[in-house]
């Protein structure tokens, strides 16, 4: 490639869908087209990986299947619920009857009861915290155990999950989910430790606020649009493509050299007072 070249049509085509070309990736928390899991997984389809989507229940199914069926070819679509080993152990049996190893798993999911994203975090029950905990965190070590093996096959992989600056700062109204991402950024680093030696990379995104059916969830959610718009080193919010982007780098082996990293991407709001 000269001086000042231009890529010829052909020459793009070729280099384009390179990046995660011929790689298997496990896409866990698709809900509707606004989800982030979404946009991480728009990014590796555009880049050549080939794909699978749970989905949590027969609620959502229709939802995720017509996203799925919208990127062409016959993707596979499983019904999971992290909170039913059942399934999870069916999903990844699944995964290994068919592509008989993984080499890119996406962590999209968490839960806490809506009680429990209002209030003052005092207030928070044993319950409230064991199902945050539960489906938030720990999940991650779950899928990451279900995992190794297919990725060992594959030798190595890449795991991301995804969290919030609600980790580490006190967010009004975040509350026991702050305390969840705090387990789950954790758990990222051990799981890095682990992993490491078997090549598998563990990494999370710590996103900025997009307007997911998820964030609804949180009360107080839409004020923090504004303010991250007028305090955010870049004047305005993240973009859930701008998410998918550092999502399909972090998996492909561009990131070879990072694990056990919490990624901000935020337009920099994190590093302003
Ligand atoms: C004061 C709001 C701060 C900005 C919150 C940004 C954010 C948005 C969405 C996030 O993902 C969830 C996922 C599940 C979740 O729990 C929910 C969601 C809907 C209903 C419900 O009962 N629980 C809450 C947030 C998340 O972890 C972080």
């Amino acid at each position: 490639m000269g001086y000042g070249c231009s890529w010829n049509l052909a020459e793009r085509k070729g280099s384009m869908g390179q990046l995660v070309a011929g790689k298997k990736a496990l896409i866990l928390g698709v809900a509707n087209k606004r989800s982030i899991a979404w946009g991480i997984a728009q990014a590796l389809h555009r880049e050549g990986a080939s794909l699978w989507f749970n989905y949590q229940n027969e609620r959502v199914k229709d939802y995720v299947a017509e996203l799925v069926a919208g990127l062409g070819g016959d993707i596979p679509l499983t019904e999971c619920d992290v909170m039913k080993p059942e399934q999870v152990d069916a999903l990844f049996e699944a995964v290994a009857a068919r592509w008989g190893s993984l080499d890119i798993l996406v962590h999209s999911l968490a839960f806490a009861p809506r009680e429990a994203l209002e209030g003052e975090f005092y207030t928070t029950t044993l319950e409230q915290w064991n199902t945050a905990l539960a489906i938030s965190a720990y999940s991650l070590v779950l899928c990451a155990r279900q995992a190794k093996p297919l990725m060992e096959k594959a030798g190595g992989g890449s795991i991301i999950t995804l969290t919030y600056l609600g980790s580490e700062r006190a967010v009004k109204s975040y509350n026991v989910m702050g305390v969840a991402k705090a387990a789950l950024e954790a758990s990222v680093r051990y799981l890095a430790a682990d992993l490491g030696p078997a090549n598998i990379r563990v990494n999370a995104i710590s996103a900025g606020p997009v307007k997911t059916l998820a964030a609804k969830g949180v009360s107080g959610f839409s004020s923090i649009l504004k303010v991250v718009e007028e305090k955010a080193p870049l004047r305005r919010n993240v973009t859930q493509a701008e998410i998918g982007n550092t999502g399909l780098f972090l998996a492909s082996d561009l990131a070879s050299g990072i694990t056990g990293e919490v990624i901000f991407v935020d337009c920099g709001y994190h590093i302003v007072g």
